[in-house]
């Protein structure tokens, strides 16, 4: 059974090398997480006292300030960071995508780092196989996949990246918002299989900034603040209460009319 569990959990990372003397008692800016600073090292408390419970079929947006604890809420998430205190237990198989660019090597050819990063995501080498030619396709990166990585553009890497990772299996799909920062009209192209694998994936959670991607895969969303869970809630309830108004009021015709199909728009949960 795919489920996560989390506990009164808290991270912490302590600085060792940071000038104590110019730190403020309390962050004065509305960016980043706490810094206590009542320690003789310097903490900053990324993540407090976290509770939380997520089951199969669970598609949860992540919101918040830059510095609110979004991506270190992914990491507990996916049993990448441990808590320092609390508990946070996960079951299944989690596909984290926080870096698109992460696990490739650019001495090797696309080919090959297709098959690479699938590795990476949990799939097997006969499973990647099958899958290799779709995704070639759809990267239309056409005879530079014979070539090194090294010599393609950062947007060549993109296409790749997503190629690979709309094409995975998860149990539990964890997705930082990097991915919606590429290219929009390689995006456009790349939305309908991202719907689909959030679609085939157990569980997913998603921290962006995007309005609409969030409304196009999500049903329910937490706002983080400042390492805290200020809000859960539904979707459109919490972006309403994040940004101060109904997200629907400053979208364009054209993605309104994309998202009427959209789970979150339906009535989520
Ligand atoms: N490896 C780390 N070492 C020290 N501090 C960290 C580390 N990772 C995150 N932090 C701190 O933890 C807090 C939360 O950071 P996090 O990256 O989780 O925020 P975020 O909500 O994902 O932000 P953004 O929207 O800018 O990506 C921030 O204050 C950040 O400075």
């Amino acid at each position: 059974m795919v489920s996560i569990d989390v506990q009164n959990a808290y991270v912490d990372f302590p600085i060792f090398d940071a000038k104590t003397r110019s730190l403020k008692k309390k962050v004065l800016g509305k960016v980043g997480g706490k810094i206590g600073t009542d320690a003789k090292v310097p903490i900053i408390e990324a993540l407090q006292d976290i509770t939380l419970s997520l089951r199969d079929g669970d598609r949860v947006g992540l919101v918040g300030h830059n510095g609110a604890g979004k991506s270190t809420l992914l990491r507990l998430l996916s049993g990448i960071y441990e808590p320092t205190r609390g508990l946070a237990r996960v079951e299944g198989k989690v596909a984290p995508v926080f870096d698109l660019g992460i696990g490739m090597d650019p001495e090797i050819s696309g080919y090959e780092n297709i098959m690479i990063r699938g590795l990476f995501l949990g799939m097997t080498r006969k499973q990647m196989e099958k899958r290799v030619d779709d995704i070639a396709e759809f990267t239309e990166l056409g005879d530079y996949l014979a070539m090194p990585l090294r010599t393609y553009s950062t947007g060549m890497r993109v296409r790749l990246a997503l190629g690979v990772v709309t094409t995975i299996d998860p149990e539990i799909l964890i997705l930082d918002e990097g991915i919606g920062a590429v290219d929009a009209a390689f995006l456009n192209k790349a939305r309908d299989r991202l719907v689909d694998l959030v679609n085939r994936s157990g569980m997913l959670v998603f921290a962006s900034h995007a309005d609409d991607l969030l409304l196009e895969l999500c049903t329910t969303a937490i706002w983080m603040d400042e390492g805290r869970m200020k809000m859960r809630g539904g979707l459109r309830e919490v972006l309403t209460a994040y940004k101060g108004r109904d997200p629907f009021e400053n979208i364009s015709a054209e993605t309104a009319q994309r998202l009427e199909t959209a789970p979150a728009v339906q009535g989520g949960e």
